[in-house]
């Protein structure tokens, strides 16, 4: 039952939600209150975290009536949504986004310096939710963001890991792995809703049955969990508007077997909830490399199959004809990883609901729309029919089917052509029986984009080359976007500070508008308040890392940042060897330390636990690093920094300090990259091959301003399809060699020679991402950089112009695309 049971008659009761006053004393009053009432203590005898639990309620306050509001004006609009299915949501603190978005930063400041206490400080005790690997679980942030803070109606749906990605931590330069436990100090920022559950079945069998004349297919399940619905506030930019983010976590439906625990079974009595919890108890740390393991897969169908129970019968109420579900919701796949979703609905469309199969999957079509994230083979989740059958048994059933209608459809478009038939097939036999999830994707989803335009023309001219013969309209492209708020306003308030000075501050909202800076490029004192930004940001993160790392950022030097997760693709290894290279040069003689360029190479990278050369890579960076941060010979002007456990909150802080942006990934393989984005907007300069949104950043800020190197796409296609011999490379080019020959010469490694033979020998003999093919080119680019950066007015208006060109790349713009290309929906 909902609301009262008899119509209010108090005053208050009948007054809607009220939102304190915004202001300095109504802040502190409403933050006292939480102290004494929600924590329990006196300012006096608080506890930071206490503190931090009292300001994180209070803002919540502000935030309540608003989504109060937008969720009642959903409600009642009947308007369609977006129902944003994602594996992942890597969304940072949530403290200083809220305050952003309530305009409330300053009077916080005040209010907290009138208690006592130091907001910065309090905002530094939030842990921030790792609930995701990288590129793709933050774009999901940056989307919900953005539709938030466009007024359009969306409800993020996820999974709440108890424990997000793990912690890193290095040990004699090796990374170590530690359980995240974010949640352990409490977590103001979300709501559970028990209420709301959904029970979850696995495993069991089908049957058919007899229903008065009809044939009917049912599923007998042989075990459950429970779903527990926690909110999440999405707070709009200054806009009033709040969506929700409800994240699923998973509990025995028996939670504890009283007989047993009588008889004195303890361990089997509680069986049943570990079991379950084990469900969403952790986030796979995979970023591109999904491992098929069985859990996963659980983990997969157990968020969607909450989610899309809460939005048929908890959103629209059980009495809502679902013939009209397209016109309410069309849910975005984020990647393969929710796709069991569509045999879920039509499983619920025909099997509970008794709707005609071509009725039902009229309708199933029209809800789905599919995002490819990747261009890597091995990071197209395919699923055993073995493994699938036994834990969804229906769902292969229904899977079978959708495969066997879409081959007839192939087989009449294309008669006679029964190889292309097994290539397109859901269902593939070759090496054994399993379930290829990017196809379903696509045969199920209205559309199906790529994350950058090099990505979508790869993914139609390759990887569903066959679907899109068969459906060319289907294929668009959505490039992606990041959301200014976090990554200028919060990260870099200096530069923000500066923009709104001089433009306004509509430019938050309307990120092309930086284009009207151009003109300020050629400013000397817009210049110089300029450098004046990126100084202040490289103290602010030069205080971060000796803080945090015990890391020294030596004051003028060229920052140069490669910030991302550890994948050979992104080739972290070509930029060790230009740092391996410049050393050489310096022990041979070749050059003096007094010609380098002062330069610290910042690292921030974590490898998939199971990736072993991934992490035989970060051990060499470090060792690298360690022997060339204190040889003399250097004279401090080349360092490595490579602080452990990159995660949203510091990538806030190294953004803004960047001066030049490593984007080298294979061309090809990085399907966009988001990381360039948040670098250009902050001022910093790329050095990148053609690949991913690389592309689209060189096409809008200027050959003139961006540093491109190495093969194209078609270049390595075709250096792959002759013979690729990278051992050649080596022999042919003795900067190459020698920089090679000084990682084998053991200096890096107390003399052991052995140390790091498996990379040398690896990019020796296979070298699958073609570093050294690329390493005179990359050498040569960073001679143009070395140039550039040595005329410091040059640099600058170079670095104003990537501003100023970038907005493109805003998550606004980017779900302005799927609104009009995609989704159909709009704000309300
Ligand atoms: N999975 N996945 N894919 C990625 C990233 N690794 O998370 O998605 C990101 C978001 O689309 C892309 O920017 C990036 O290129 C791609 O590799």
């Amino acid at each position: 039952h909902i609301g009262p049971s008899s119509p209010p008659t108090h005053a208050l009761a009948k007054a809607p939600v009220a939102t304190p006053q915004h202001s300095v004393d109504a802040f502190v009053k409403v933050f006292l209150q939480e102290l004494n009432t929600g924590q329990g203590v006196t300012l006096s005898r608080s506890t930071v975290n206490d503190q931090y639990l009292a300001l994180a309620r209070t803002v919540r306050q502000y935030l309540m009536t608003r989504w109060l509001e937008t969720s009642r004006h959903y409600a009642e609009s009947g308007s369609k949504a977006i129902g944003y299915l994602s594996a992942e949501y890597l969304l940072g603190r949530q403290l200083g986004n809220a305050l952003l978005a309530t305009d409330l930063g300053e009077v916080a400041e005040e209010a907290m310096r009138g208690c006592g206490l130091d907001l910065a400080r309090l905002r530094a005790q939030e842990v921030e939710p790792g609930l995701g690997n990288g590129g793709l679980g933050r774009l999901a942030a940056c989307f919900v963001d953005s539709l938030a803070t466009m007024g359009i109606p969306c409800i993020g749906y996820g999974i709440r890991y108890e424990y997000g990605i793990f912690k890193q931590s290095f040990v004699d330069g090796r990374q170590v792995e530690q359980p995240d436990p974010w949640l352990a100090l409490g977590n103001p920022w979300e709501f559970p809703h028990p209420e709301a559950s959904v029970q979850v079945n696995f495993g069991g069998h089908t049957e058919t049955y007899d229903d008065g004349g009809v044939q009917r297919t049912r599923w007998v399940p042989d075990w459950n969990v429970v779903g527990v619905p926690y909110n999440y506030m999405v707070p709009g930019y200054h806009n009033g508007k709040v969506n929700t983010l409800r994240l699923w976590s998973a509990k025995a439906t028996n939670a504890f077997d009283l007989a047993l625990f009588n008889s004195g079974d303890y361990p089997e009595a509680v069986r049943a909830q570990t079991f379950a919890e084990n469900i969403t108890k952790v986030l796979y740390p995979e970023d591109s490399t999904p491992q098929g393991r069985e859990l996963r897969l659980q983990q997969q169908y157990f968020f969607v199959a909450c989610s899309i129970r809460d939005f048929i019968e908890r959103v629209l109420g059980p009495d809502f004809d679902l013939h009209q579900l397209p016109e309410r919701i069309i849910f975005q796949l984020n990647d393969t990883h929710p796709v069991i979703a569509v045999p879920e609905l039509m499983r619920i469309l025909v099997d509970e609901r008794h709707f005609e199969w071509d009725e039902a999957w009229q309708i199933t079509k029209q809800c789905f729309a599919y995002t490819c994230h990747t261009l890597l083979p091995e990071a197209l989740e395919v699923w055993p029919t073995e493994l699938l059958g036994r834990l969804l048994p229906r769902h292969l059933e229904i899977i079978r089917r959708i495969n066997a209608d879409f081959l007839d459809e192939v087989r009449a478009s294309f008669p006679g052509d029964e190889q292309r038939v097994r290539n397109m097939s859901i269902i593939s036999d070759d090496p054994n029986s399993s379930v290829r999830m990017a196809f379903l994707a696509t045969v199920a989803g209205t559309k199906v984009n790529g994350v950058a335009e090099l990505h979508s023309q790869l993914l139609a001219d390759k990887v569903l080359h066959d679907f899109d013969e068969l459906w060319p309209e289907k294929f668009t492209n959505v490039t992606n976007g990041i959301t200014p708020r976090r990554f200028i306003c919060l990260a870099n308030p200096w530069l923000s500070e500066l923009i709104s000075d001089t433009l306004g501050v509509g430019w938050v909202t309307d990120l092309e508008r930086l284009a009207e800076l151009e003109p300020y490029a050629q400013d000397p004192d817009f210049r110089r308040a300029f450098r004046e930004v990126k100084q202040k940001a490289k103290v602010h993160a030069s205080d971060i890392l000796r803080a945090r790392d015990g890391i020294e950022l030596p004051p003028g030097h060229l920052v140069d940042i490669m910030i991302k997760r550890l994948h050979e693709y992104k080739r972290q290894t070509l930029k060790l060897l230009h740092v391996v290279s410049l050393y050489e040069q310096v022990l041979s003689g070749e050059i003096t330390a007094s010609q380098l360029q002062p330069r610290t190479v910042i690292f921030g990278a974590k490898a998939a636990p199971g990736y072993w050369m991934a992490k035989e890579i970060i051990h060499l960076i470090n060792a690298v690093g360690s022997v060339i941060n204190t040889d003399p010979r250097l004279e401090g002007r080349l360092k490595i920094a490579f602080p452990a456990n990159y995660n949203v909150t510091l990538a806030e802080r190294l953004i803004p300090a960047a001066d030049l942006s490593e984007q080298i990934s294979l061309a090809g393989l990085e399907a966009s990259g988001t990381g360039n984005m948040k670098l250009a907007l902050n001022g910093a300069l790329t050095i990148g091959t053609d690949d991913g949104a690389n592309v689209e950043i060189r096409r809008l800020v200027g050959d003139e301003n961006f540093f491109l190197f190495g093969l194209s796409e078609p270049e390595v296609a075709a250096l792959r399809d002759s013979g690729y011999r990278p051992r050649q490379y080596y022999e042919s080019n003795p900067q190459l060699r020698a920089a090679l020959d000084l990682i084998s010469s053991g200096i890096f490694s107390n003399g052991n020679r052995e140390a790091f033979a498996p990379i040398v020998s690896s990019l020796l003999n296979e070298d699958r991402f073609m570093v050294l093919a690329d390493f005179q080119s990359y050498m040569e680019a960073q001679l143009r950089v070395r140039e550039a950066f040595a005329d410091e007015e040059e640099w600058t208006k170079k670095a104003i112009l990537n501003v100023a060109r970038c907005g493109f790349f805003s998550s606004d713009r980017a779900m302005g695309d799927y609104l009009r290309e995609i989704w159909h929906a709009s704000a309300i």
